[in-house]
């Protein structure tokens, strides 16, 4: 007889939760050294060239997540080579052994012919305060349909998944936690979603971040 089982330390094992075709929740995809990893590259990464910032919007208005990005720079909305709403410096290059990580979660996910093709080729890092929010939007400025596939580490939060169809619903509301990976293709690729809530202080001891969420996703964007 064990004394105890995982649940005991852990909770109840969380299982996979329904959602759209094409959206795939993998709950503790990632160990704690490895989100400890992501942990310990994200402070290289915003330190720069191109350091961590709050996006400027079209509208006059800055994101409230800040972000830096690896392989090709984002700012709303486009893909360019060089930061130029930043200080106009060239990105970190994606790194492979990302795109690897990324890849495992695409097979696992989606199943290993889309694995076979799937090149990732840029990173958006995004940070989260306990007061960050991100509103409700689609994935669009990559000109491929390769699937989304994104990490989280540190603090717990809502993410809300929608329909492509509009911002309302129908949509379901998913805890995301640290080491979770989350997948969305094929038919959810271009499904509206976004972040409104953080739980401050629940990152687990050991995931390598001191406060707050950290978010990447992995993209495809079909830049030249
Ligand atoms: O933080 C998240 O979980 C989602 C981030 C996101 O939707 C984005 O960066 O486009
Ligand atoms: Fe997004």
């Amino acid at each position: 007889m064990t004394l105890f089982g995982p649940e005991d330390v852990l909770g109840p094992p969380r299982e996979r939760q329904a959602l759209p075709a094409g959206a795939v929740h993998l709950p503790g995809w990632l160990s704690l050294p490895e989100q400890a990893r992501l942990s310990a590259e994200f402070q290289m990464w915003a330190r720069g060239p191109v350091p961590l910032r709050a996006a400027a919007l079209p509208n006059g208005g800055r994101m409230s997540v800040r972000t830096v990005c690896l392989g090709w720079h984002w700012q709303p909305y486009r893909y360019t080579r060089t930061a130029d709403d930043v200080n106009g410096q060239q990105v970190l290059p994606f790194p492979d052994w990302l795109g690897d990580l990324a890849k495992a979660v695409v097979r696992e996910a989606c199943g290993a012919t889309a694995a076979r093709t799937y090149r990732p080729d840029a990173a958006l890092v995004n940070h989260y305060d306990a007061h960050a929010r991100m509103g409700m939007h689609q994935d669009k400025d990559e000109r491929t349909d390769a699937p989304v596939v994104s990490l989280s580490v540190g603090d717990s939060c809502v993410f809300r998944f929608g329909n492509a169809q509009g911002r309302g619903k129908p949509h379901t509301d998913v805890r995301l936690e640290s080491g979770d990976a989350f997948v969305f293709g094929g038919p959810s690729r271009l499904a509206y979603h976004g972040v409104p809530k953080i739980f401050p202080g629940t990152a687990p001891e050991g995931c390598g971040l001191a406060r707050g969420r950290l978010n990447i996703t992995v993209r495809a964007t079909g830049m030249p």
